[in-house]
């Protein structure tokens, strides 16, 4: 079955792709690909409708931050209703999730007393997830709102991760309290605590590497959002935060797309959509596609399998490369050519740290020469 319903969630499967959805919050907690999991949830999240989870995508509406309701409104805390599996076929499955206004409580109803229809959908497609929300005005005056996906994305060491393409965008960082016109960086590293609204963000794909998964980055493309927040709590942050670990920042980065340094404007009967795929970066191809195939290809030309020796056992190294989830059949000449590679690389970094031993004077080589 493409969707269990259970009394607090939804698991979807699509293919060896699977998706959980709390239905408080409408909340993923859970994507997973070929049994590897792409979200941070953290073991410290409260999960049974208490308060909003501490990771998956929380859905904020309408109000992104602080204000006059609870900090990044009410969508995310209050318990959403299943919508059903909208689409099933061989490239995608579909579910809907819908809160109307009976659903918040009275005292955040007369904050913000529009008569209104969410339907967030989420899909799982062959290696990707999508999340759309809708917003449809139901009342008889307009109303604002801001929102936003708050994707928590779980990483292998924030030390090495990095935010790809916000270059060039404004941003205001609301830790420094300050404004920047034009991000300088080709990827925003984490080094300390970052909490960024980066503005009119016209680029929609935006790369998360280091994820580990997918040749190591994942892909954000966003649809109808015009922001994009990026937020890790850093050490002093997350020991204050009663749901989260104290060493689990190095393990999460929050790439959130959303609408939030301006509002929008909904007039009734109007209807506004925006939304996001995630999927793995595709590996690098290592023959084609712009690149000059023009050593691999003599290499291949001239291989002999039975003579061609090489300094790196071939098993090995086709042992290693299938441990990426990406990676399928191994031609048999591939880990030859890696081999090689391998080879020449170490030959030409030997021989620079040879020059720099030298250039030292020094009669041992040593690290500090590479
Ligand atoms: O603790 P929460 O209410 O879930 O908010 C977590 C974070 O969400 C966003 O990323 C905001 O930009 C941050 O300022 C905020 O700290």
């Amino acid at each position: 079955m493409p969707v269990d319903v259970q009394s607090d969630r939804v698991v979807i499967t699509h293919g060896e792709s699977v998706a959980e959805v709390l239905l408080w919050g409408a909340t993923v907690t859970s994507w997973k690909y070929k049994g590897i999991e792409r979200l941070f949830v953290s073991s410290k999240a409260v999960l049974d409708g208490t308060k909003a989870v501490r990771g998956g995508i929380p859905l904020v509406f309408p109000q992104f931050g602080p204000g006059p309701l609870p900090q990044h409104g009410f969508a995310r805390v209050s318990k959403w209703t299943w919508g059903g599996l909208s689409v099933e076929n061989a490239s995608e499955t579909r579910v809907e999730f819908s809160l109307l206004p009976e659903a918040i409580p009275a005292s955040q109803k007369a904050i913000w007393p529009h008569d209104f229809r969410l339907v967030y959908t989420v899909a799982l497609f062959g290696s990707s997830l999508q999340t759309t929300l809708r917003v449809r005005n139901l009342g008889t005056a307009p109303f604002e709102f801001t929102s936003l996906l708050h994707t928590y994305l779980r990483i292998k060491d924030i030390d090495h991760a990095g935010v790809v393409g916000l270059t060039g965008y404004p941003f205001a960082d609301k830790v420094t309290e300050t404004r920047t016109e034009s991000e300088p960086r080709l990827s925003v590293r984490v080094a300390s605590e970052v909490d960024r609204i980066y503005q009119r963000v016209k680029n929609d794909h935006i790369t998360v590497e280091g994820t580990g998964v997918g040749g190591g980055a994942i892909v954000i493309h966003k649809s109808g959002f015009d922001d994009v927040v990026v937020w890790n709590p850093w050490v002093d942050k997350a020991k204050g935060m009663s749901d989260f670990g104290d060493e689990e920042f190095k393990e999460m980065i929050c790439v959130e797309v959303g609408n939030v340094s301006t509002p929008r404007k909904l007039g009734p009967n109007e209807t506004w959509e925006a939304g996001q795929r995630g999927g793995r970066r595709r590996p690098p191809v290592l023959v084609g596609e712009g690149q000059n195939p023009k050593f691999a290809f003599e290499f291949l030309a001239h291989v002999d399998m039975k003579k061609t020796t090489t300094k790196f056992p071939a098993a090995r190294i086709k042992k290693i490369m299938r441990l990426d989830e990406d990676v399928g059949k191994v031609a048999q000449v591939t880990p030859l050519l890696i081999s090689k590679a391998l080879e020449c690389f170490l030959q030409s970094m030997l021989e620079a740290t040879l020059v720099e031993t030298r250039a030292r004077n020094a009669k041992r080589m040593t690290v500090a020469h590479v």
